[in-house]
């Protein structure tokens, strides 16, 4: 009884938060830069380096940057969840400085599977009200994969669905969890991806679900994402089954590329890292989570546990969404050198990272780039 009372008080909420954001939702939703540039001429920005391989993986982006000259000074802050009454939040600290600077590197967080505290990277996401995760996936080119014409983006939405951790235990063995989907969370997501598509010159948004099954929650996505696309004339939009989608990109990605596909939390989750699986796997493929007030960048993959401390991690995907940050504070040349350096360095082969199929430290890695940044 008390469970059902509590649920009922969610979905209360969400729909009192779902009036109260119409407004917003209909503005437009991208996030505009907002930091400023101290008295020695740098931007701060917040730098979380996480866990498992992600103190590694940010100092190869630390000594990276130090090498480029970019004009950042970072401000590093653990997200150690502390205990404070009774709940496990992130510490004051890093919440203030996200805050402050608008901007944030993040190293992956690791969630303890089946108990413990809850996902900090969705705490994160939804503290900052990160709507919309962008999840571009390129092939790289002169680098040897199954496909060399991956060229997607996808835009998850990012704070509710699947992973709203609304989840109960009903009676002995049967236990509840809640997909909840708003209205104006989808089409908060859905107007960002039609925007980005405008932005970045893609001619088509393709939403990605399962309507035949969820009827009313990717319903419900379906129908905001249809309404926000007769405000863009000049962008196509259509609808794909997600189980049909993953079938086709495996087998052909050509098509998927140069659109923008828009889709619920878990179903980009997932897509993510099939796609990331086309172009040499999660050790290159970046993402940015997107809010109003701030905008947290991170690699899509976690923290590699199995190769942590070792060494052996590929720095790429984080630094590429470094870069995706940079290009969000139009720093565009600074990242199109570090992009230049970085991915020509993989297409030679000679110094690349263990899952690329080389036999490169992060750091002999680190420093071929950091070669190539100061002779040029
Ligand atoms: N945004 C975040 O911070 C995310 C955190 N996680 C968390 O990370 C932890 C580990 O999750 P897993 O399922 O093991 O996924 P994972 O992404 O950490 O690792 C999957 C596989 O990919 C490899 N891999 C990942 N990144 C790599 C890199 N940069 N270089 C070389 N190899 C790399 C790993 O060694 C492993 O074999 C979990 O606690 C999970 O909850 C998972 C995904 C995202
Ligand atoms: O929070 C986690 O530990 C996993 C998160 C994740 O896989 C994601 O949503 O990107």
């Amino acid at each position: 009884m008390l469970a059902h009372r509590s649920i009922v008080g969610v979905a209360q909420g969400a729909f009192r938060s779902a009036q109260s954001f119409r407004q917003y939702a209909s503005a437009s939703p991208t996030a505009a830069f907002a930091g400023h540039k101290g008295s020695n001429g740098k931007y701060t920005v917040t730098l979380i380096p996480g866990d498992g391989i992600g103190p590694e993986i940010s100092e190869s982006v630390k000594d990276i940057y130090a090498a480029a000259n970019v004009p950042i000074e970072w401000e590093e802050v653990s997200v150690t969840p502390v205990l404070k009454g009774g709940k496990t939040v992130i510490p004051d600290a890093a919440i203030n400085s996200v805050k402050k600077n608008t901007v944030a590197l993040k190293g992956p967080l690791a969630t303890p599977i089946g108990k413990g505290h809850v996902s900090l990277n969705l705490t994160l996401r939804r503290t900052f009200k990160l709507f919309a995760n962008v999840r571009p996936c390129v092939s790289i080119k002169g680098f040897k994969t199954p496909y060399d014409n991956v060229n997607t983006v996808l835009i998850r939405e990012n704070t509710e669905g699947e992973y709203s951790g609304i989840e109960h235990e009903i009676v002995d063995g049967v236990v509840q969890s809640i997909k909840l989907i708003t209205w104006d969370a989808s089409e908060r997501v859905a107007r960002y991806a039609f925007h980005y598509a405008q932005a970045s010159g893609r001619k088509r948004v393709t939403a990605v679900h399962k309507a035949n099954i969820m009827k009313m929650s990717d319903g419900m996505f379906l129908s905001a994402c249809r309404q926000v696309s007769k405000d863009f004339p000049g962008i196509a939009y259509d609808e794909d089954l997600l189980d049909r989608v993953c079938l086709q990109i495996v087998q052909n990605p050509q098509p998927y590329s140069n659109r923008v596909m828009v889709m619920p939390n878990l179903y980009g989750d997932i897509l993510s890292d099939m796609c990331a699986g086309l172009i040499g796997g999660l050790g290159l493929t970046p993402s940015g989570n997107i809010g109003r007030d701030a905008s947290i960048f991170e690699a899509v993959h976690g923290s590699a546990p199995d190769i942590a401390g070792m060494g052996l991690a590929n720095p790429t995907a984080l630094l590429l969404s470094s870069l995706m940050m940079l290009r969000h504070m139009n720093l565009n040349e600074h990242a199109a050198k570090i992009e230049e350096a970085a991915l020509s360095t993989i297409a030679e082969g000679k110094m690349i990272t263990g899952d690329l199929g080389g036999k490169a430290s992060t750091m002999e890695y680190t420093n071929a780039i950091i070669n190539k940044l100061t002779k040029a």
